[in-house]
């Protein structure tokens, strides 16, 4: 139900872009030439006046990229300074600097040519794209960090520089730095825009590639347009649809921008559910009865607050359930909500006699001893549920024994450690080759170990579930939700609304993959809509205003 806008790996790219060549449908030069003037167009959309440009090429196509637009540029009257290799380009490549020189020369591609240069108004990094597959050697290294502004006098690029598929050095496929630590490090380098090439790549939403890409523009060099009306958009056996490269779709801030049409689809699909407006429940049970499992006395917060983002994210009841002896706590607002002491594992058994209880959450608030006898209950139970926070804790020492596919698992980076430890240090390990182990790598590992959906949050939450029943040597969907522009969402108690919301939109009825996605979108959406200031319990009260905005 909510998917977003599919993204694709670089091998996915590699095979459409080969499998349309293959049909004499386009050529390489055609795909380079319209890669090209794309970039020449939003730099003078940005730039409208020509100005001076250093356009920087390396050895493969993306360097091709960046002759094509050169070329565009001094067209436009740009005075074009171009840096390049001498090395053997493929014929593309070759072709495109061939009638660059045409136009002017090519200057060696080093550091000190770099800084050699007069000031120019926009930098064009077209050194390395999808195809980087090793850390960049000491030369182009220093080329990369001059740009960024750690050669010293040269601090000012930033701003005005222009990424051509991405900032090179970074891995499409993770959105790690090849050669650099996964944690934040000293430098990275930086760009004011990235223009990519028919779908984002994970590696543009994941880890770094948020904050070094920059503004983000997917062009459409007429592939998709091939893939939808000649290969069909999801034909069984087309080469680009191996395991590794199931169904892998993103929501990101601009994710508009790259396919407006699916857009408006799925928002108004989303509106209309969310709402009520579609669906035929007649009364409040219709819209599922959600159950937040609580904690003990002095623990009520976390619950609380899961508990009031199901009621407003539209579960029809939501009861709350601490120990019978700490019922006092939850008396406060809202009134809508239901309470019931549930002591142990077999008050829950007996509760969940009542067929109408759609969707549990238990965690937040809980106390990890008391999540631990309660799971083996809610477990066997089969039903829908979020586990989040102490009942991870409890996971990890239990094992996956019970999970199945209708349970989410909410863990931050420190629970995910916890529950699979060697996935989290392959994670964390300094990628010197690409593609890089990625977050969707881990997390799909994860939910297919664990038989469960796992969401690991995050500026760049994935979700993934399980790889499907039939064929269980494939991969599940996954998705990636990016909400790196809403840094202020990381604040405490913000984790156990997310997991209230996807416990609502589970009592309601959606699979297990789509209310994680649908939670994580809604909890970025209300934080986008506050701003910052935020406190967690600001959180559920704006999931109306996003319902509106949706024009709902
Ligand atoms: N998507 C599309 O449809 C379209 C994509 N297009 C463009 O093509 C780009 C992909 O082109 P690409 O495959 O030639 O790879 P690219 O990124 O230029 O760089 C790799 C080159 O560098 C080399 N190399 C690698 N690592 C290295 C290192 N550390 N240090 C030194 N060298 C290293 C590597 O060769 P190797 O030495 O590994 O044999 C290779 O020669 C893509 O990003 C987009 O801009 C458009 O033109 C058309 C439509
Ligand atoms: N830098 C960030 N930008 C945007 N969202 C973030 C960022 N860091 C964390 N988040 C989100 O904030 C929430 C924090 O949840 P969690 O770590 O469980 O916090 P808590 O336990 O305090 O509730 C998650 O939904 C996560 O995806
Ligand atoms: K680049």
């Amino acid at each position: 139900m909510l998917s977003g806008t599919e993204i694709l790996t670089t091998a996915q790219m590699r095979a459409i872009e080969s499998a349309a060549m293959a049909s004499g449908k386009v050529t390489g030069l055609k795909l380079m030439k319209r890669a090209g003037a794309a970039v020449a167009g939003h730099i003078r959309l940005r730039w409208p006046r020509p100005g001076r440009a250093t356009v920087l090429c390396g050895p493969g196509n993306n360097g091709g990229d960046g002759y094509v637009i050169a070329r565009h540029l001094a067209w436009a009257g740009w005075q074009v300074r171009v840096l390049g290799i001498d090395n053997t380009p493929g014929p593309d490549a070759a072709e495109m600097r061939r009638q660059w020189l045409a136009l002017g020369p090519i200057l060696p591609l080093t550091d000190a040519e770099l800084r050699s240069g007069p000031d120019c108004d926009v930098y064009v990094d077209a050194i390395f794209g999808t195809g980087l597959t090793r850390p960049p050697g000491r030369e182009i290294a220093a080329i990369l960090s001059c740009l960024d502004g750690y050669g010293g006098d040269a601090a000012f690029y930033r701003p005005r520089l222009v990424a051509v598929d991405c900032p090179s050095g970074l891995c499409l496929d993770s959105g790690a730095f090849l050669g650099q630590a996964r944690q934040p490090v000293w430098h990275n380098l930086r760009a004011a825009l990235t223009v990519a090439f028919d779908s984002p790549k994970p590696g543009h939403l994941l880890e770094r590639g948020p904050e070094c890409c920059g503004e983000l523009v997917i062009a459409d060099i007429g592939l998709r347009e091939w893939r939808e009306t000649e290969a069909g958009p999801s034909r069984n056996g087309a080469p680009w649809r191996t395991q590794r490269m199931a169904s892998l779709s993103a929501i990101w801030p601009g994710f508009e921008i790259a396919d407006r049409r699916r857009f408006a689809d799925e928002k108004r699909k989303r509106a209309a559910w969310l709402t009520k407006r579609e669906g035929d429940a007649r009364h409040k049970f219709g819209h599922g009865h959600a159950l937040i499992l609580a904690g003990g006395m002095g623990q009520g917060g976390a619950a609380r607050l899961s508990a009031r983002a199901a009621l407003r994210v539209g579960a029809g009841l939501v009861t709350i359930c601490p120990p019978q002896s700490a019922l006092i706590e939850y008396l406060g607002p809202p009134d809508a909500l239901m309470r019931r002491g549930v002591n142990d594992g077999d008050a829950l058994i007996g509760l969940l006699r009542d067929g109408r209880i759609t969707g549990l959450c238990l965690g937040p608030g809980c106390g990890i001893d008391r999540a631990a006898g309660l799971l083996p209950a809610l477990l066997g139970s089969g039903r829908s549920c979020v586990l989040d926070a102490d009942a991870l804790t409890a996971l990890a020492t239990q094992g996956f024994a019970g999970l199945h596919r209708n349970c989410v698992l909410t863990p931050h980076a420190g629970e995910f450690a916890r529950l699979f430890p060697d996935l989290a240090e392959r994670l964390d390990a300094r990628p010197d080759k690409g593609p890089a182990y990625s977050r969707v790598d881990a997390v799909r590992d994860a939910a297919a170990r664990s038989g469960a959906v796992v969401l690991l949050k995050g500026p760049d939450t994935v979700i993934a579930e399980p790889p499907p029943r039939a064929h269980p040597h494939l991969t599940g969907r996954a998705v990636i939700h990016s909400a790196s522009d809403v840094p202020w969402l990381a604040t405490a108690g913000s984790g156990d609304v997310l997991a209230g919301l996807i416990a609502g939109l589970l009592a309601r009825g959606l699979p297990a993959l789509d209310a994680a996605a649908m939670g994580a979108w809604l909890h970025a959406a209300a934080a986008r809509r506050f701003g910052p200031g935020l406190i967690a319990d600001d959180l559920p009260d704006q999931i109306p205003g996003v319902f509106r905005d949706l024009g709902a």
